[in-house]
């Protein structure tokens, strides 16, 4: 009797989670004709997110430094079908250009529905050297800019009821050596970007913010800098970016990419620091470190 009881709870357990969580279904055409801006879209994973939205019919406005990265990507992106394809050379270290890049959706769509906020400024992978200024500086690219951007987009936001994506790293929630500005950085993001949802919630603004851990990808740029090091396989760039496109249009609060890599250590970061500390360290290969001289 006991067992069937038993049964019955579990059952209706499954059934409770299986249909609340049903609505978790992405479907692409979720983003047919969406407007959406992508930040850092000239490579890697914000390059990535451009072509799956573009292979999902959405209006999307690109931005980076590099024009003519940028010019290849937006005709690419023609190619592959999107509704439209636009792009914005310029820096993020000047809220100006950030603000510049919000408006020039709004003169271009008439409104936005998924702000996708992806890029990071340039930094070391080593011991800090004790630079503040870079610190700053780094603040100001990785998160500063960020804030921005989601302050310009907001009413346009509030209309559509859309969606700010934040994408974020495994960085961003755990320390580990040789990215202090970085992590700093990644870090700042959830403290702004989830105490901003919670304001959200209270006031009933219907704007979806998705933080994005993310671990290790194989994006040029991070295979350059730190292959030889890390010892775990980094993960399909183009994988990363469509869960990151699903997460957003899933109006998830975070998304965990790979999951074995992100939720699984978050799970040990609260209930076994010092096992979780000595089990990223092993991930580190420092015979191939270079050091280089503070
Ligand atoms: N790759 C990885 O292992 C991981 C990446 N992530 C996150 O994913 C995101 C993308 O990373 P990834 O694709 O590897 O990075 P990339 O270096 O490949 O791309 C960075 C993008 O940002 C742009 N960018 C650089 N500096 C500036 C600036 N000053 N102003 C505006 N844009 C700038 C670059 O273009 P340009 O130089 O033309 O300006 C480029 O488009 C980042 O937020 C990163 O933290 C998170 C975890 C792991
Ligand atoms: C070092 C990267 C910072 C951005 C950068 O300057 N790239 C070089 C651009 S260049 O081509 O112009 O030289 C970091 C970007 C992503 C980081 C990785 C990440 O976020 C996941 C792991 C987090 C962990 O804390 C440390 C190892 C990571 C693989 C981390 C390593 C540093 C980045 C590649």
């Amino acid at each position: 009797m006991a067992l069937l009881k038993a049964l019955v709870v579990f059952t209706g357990i499954f059934l409770a989670v299986y249909f609340y969580s049903a609505g978790d279904v992405f479907e692409p055409a979720m983003l047919k004709g969406k407007r959406v801006i992508v930040t850092g879209a000239s490579s890697g994973i914000g390059e990535q997110m451009a072509y799956h939205l573009a292979k999902m019919g959405s209006h999307i406005l690109i931005t980076a430094r590099t024009e003519e990265k940028l010019k290849k990507v937006v005709a690419q992106c023609t190619h592959l079908g999107a509704a439209s394809a636009h792009y914005i050379a310029g820096s993020m270290d000047t809220m100006t250009f950030a603000k510049l890049v919000v408006h020039k959706a709004e003169n271009l769509f008439g409104g936005l529905d998924m702000l996708i906020l992806n890029h990071i400024g340039h930094t070391y992978f080593g011991y800090f050297d004790g630079n503040i200024d870079h610190v700053r500086d780094l603040l100001e690219i990785n998160v500063l800019s960020y804030a921005t951007m989601t302050v310009a987009a907001l009413p346009m936001l509030k209309k559509s009821n859309g969606n700010v994506v934040v994408v974020s790293s495994v960085a961003g929630k755990i320390g580990l050596p040789l990215t202090v500005p970085y992590s700093t950085t990644k870090f700042a993001l959830d403290g702004f970007f989830s105490s901003l949802r919670m304001e959200f919630i209270q006031q009933n603004i219907d704007v979806s913010i998705t933080l994005c851990i993310i671990s290790y990808i194989d994006t040029d740029s991070a295979l350059k800098t730190v292959s030889g090091v890390i010892q775990q396989p980094a993960a399909p760039k183009e994988e990363c970016a469509l869960e990151i496109i699903k997460g957003g249009a899933l109006r998830k609060r975070e998304v965990y990419y790979q999951y074995h890599a992100t939720k699984i250590p978050l799970l040990l970061r609260d209930w076994a620091p010092e096992l979780l500390q000595s089990l990223l360290l092993k991930n580190y290969n420092m015979d191939n470190f270079q050091r280089k001289e503070v």
